[in-house]
């Protein structure tokens, strides 16, 4: 059977980057640059001060003090006119532009204002309390590479650099389909034999968070047609998602289903637990990815596979989230095969060490033990028995992923 690592490897060869857009920047936050932005201005665009007081000549002061006279106020976004001779001091604060002649800020607590007049002892050194221009970025310096996802602290740097517009790869459109009779919308009345279909809002609101635009299909039912017509309800998308129907049951027709409308199976069955019948192909052009319908399983399978398949869409450089080291908070067996992906707590202890804690059930379809899981603990095939206190690699599952 397939590696998790080389299913990974022929998905990511499969999914190209999406075209390019332009938004806002108050709506690129989460968005995925497409191409470099460029400083249009330097920041600061000018010295300026970083504290309040008197902009000086350094040389002018000495220990054995001095009194300045005071020819001007220069507040940030009005800068003072003249130049400044010796002997002479500006009142200016925070971020105002240091005016000609000067090279220094007196902060005002070391300075005795009376009238005109601003008397010191102490000694500055040239550049003291400047911040000069373009020490942060200069105009035409990169400021945010390509294929990065934008974060609030991105949106910042690009508004410093005066760009109103940012462009960014357009979002991924992800058809999700789950497939069984025995589905219902939440909150139908259910019937004997009927589950309400969780799967279908699960990975929407998990490709929501990953930044993609889901398309929710409603759930078919286990028969060729409805699995026929599938491909007439993906137009305009960019990957098509199934839950359901993967494995080597009589009823679980979505490969078959979905090969009589052309779709070419790239592969289908892989060693790694939850999510052993994963599919992957195409559809024409459309990248497929089948997951398993038990829903541990389907959630795992796209934290694994459809999150990084959509950051290569996004153009992201890097589609795959290294893992991240804990300890284990408690043994755990030998594993089989299958690579494992073991729901677990996160705590931190004494050390300050991250401590992952795998539930003693593991079934791939308790969805309440997954709601209380920060992470997955990794266990490759044939790992042996392993302590608590051991290291191990997790892929946290608690925050926003992308
Ligand atoms: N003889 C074998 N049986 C099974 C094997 C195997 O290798 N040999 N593999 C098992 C594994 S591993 C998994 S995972 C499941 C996956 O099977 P399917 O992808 O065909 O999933 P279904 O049979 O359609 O459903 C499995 C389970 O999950 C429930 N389900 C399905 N969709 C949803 C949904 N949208 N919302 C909530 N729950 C859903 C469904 O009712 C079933 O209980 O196969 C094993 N069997
Ligand atoms: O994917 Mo199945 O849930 O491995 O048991």
């Amino acid at each position: 059977m397939l590696s998790v690592s080389e299913a990974r490897r022929r998905i990511l060869a499969g999914v190209l980057p999406l075209p390019a857009e332009v938004v806002a920047l108050t709506e690129a936050c989460g968005r995925v640059s497409a191409a470099p932005v460029v400083a249009l201005v330097s920041n600061p665009p000018a010295d300026v001060s970083s504290m309040d007081g008197y902009a000086v000549r350094a040389a002018d002061l000495s220990a054995g003090g001095v009194s300045l006279t005071c020819i001007g106020h220069a507040p940030a976004g009005h800068p003072f006119a003249g130049a400044v001779g010796a002997g002479e001091c500006v009142r200016i604060f925070t971020g105002s532009l240091m005016p000609a002649g000067t090279d220094a800020v007196l902060i005002q607590e070391n300075a005795q204002a009376d009238g005109t007049h601003v008397a010191t002892t102490h000694t500055l050194s040239p550049g003291t309390y400047v911040r000069h221009r373009g020490q942060d970025f200069a105009a035409g310096e990169v400021v945010i590479p390509a294929g990065r996802r934008l974060a609030a602290q991105d949106v910042g740097v690009a508004a410093a650099a005066n760009h109103a517009w940012l462009t960014v790869t357009r979002r991924p459109r992800v058809a999700i389909a789950a497939t069984g009779d025995e589905l219902l919308l939440p909150g139908s009345p259910v019937g004997t034999g009927q589950i309400a279909n969780s799967n279908t809002p699960m990975l929407a609101a998990l490709l929501r968070a990953a930044g993609a635009e889901p398309v929710m299909l409603p759930a078919l039912r286990d028969d060729m047609a409805d699995l026929a017509a599938l491909e007439r309800m993906v137009d305009g998308v960019d990957m098509l998602v199934t839950a359901g129907g993967a494995s080597v049951g009589s009823h679980d027709l979505v490969r078959r289903g979905l090969e009589q409308v052309g779709m070419t199976t790239d592969f289908w069955k892989i060693a790694m637990r939850p999510g052993k019948p994963l599919m992957y192909g195409h559809l024409g052009r459309l990248p497929f990815i089948g997951l398993p319908g038990n829903p541990v399983a389907a959630f795992v399978c796209s934290i694994v596979f459809v999150l990084p398949a959509l950051r290569r869409m996004a153009g992201m450089a890097q589609p795959v989230e290294p893992p991240v080291r804990a300890v284990l908070g408690a043994d755990v067996p030998a594993n089989d095969q299958r690579m494992d992906h073991l729901r677990a707590t996160l705590t931190h202890n004494e050390q300050g060490q991250l401590v992952a804690t795998p539930f003693s059930m593991q079934d791939s379809a308790m969805l309440h033990i997954l709601a209380q899981s920060q992470a997955l603990v990794l266990r490759a095939p044939h790992a042996p028995a392993a302590q608590r206190g051991d290291v191990c690699e997790i892929i946290r599952i608690d925050p926003a992923m992308a």
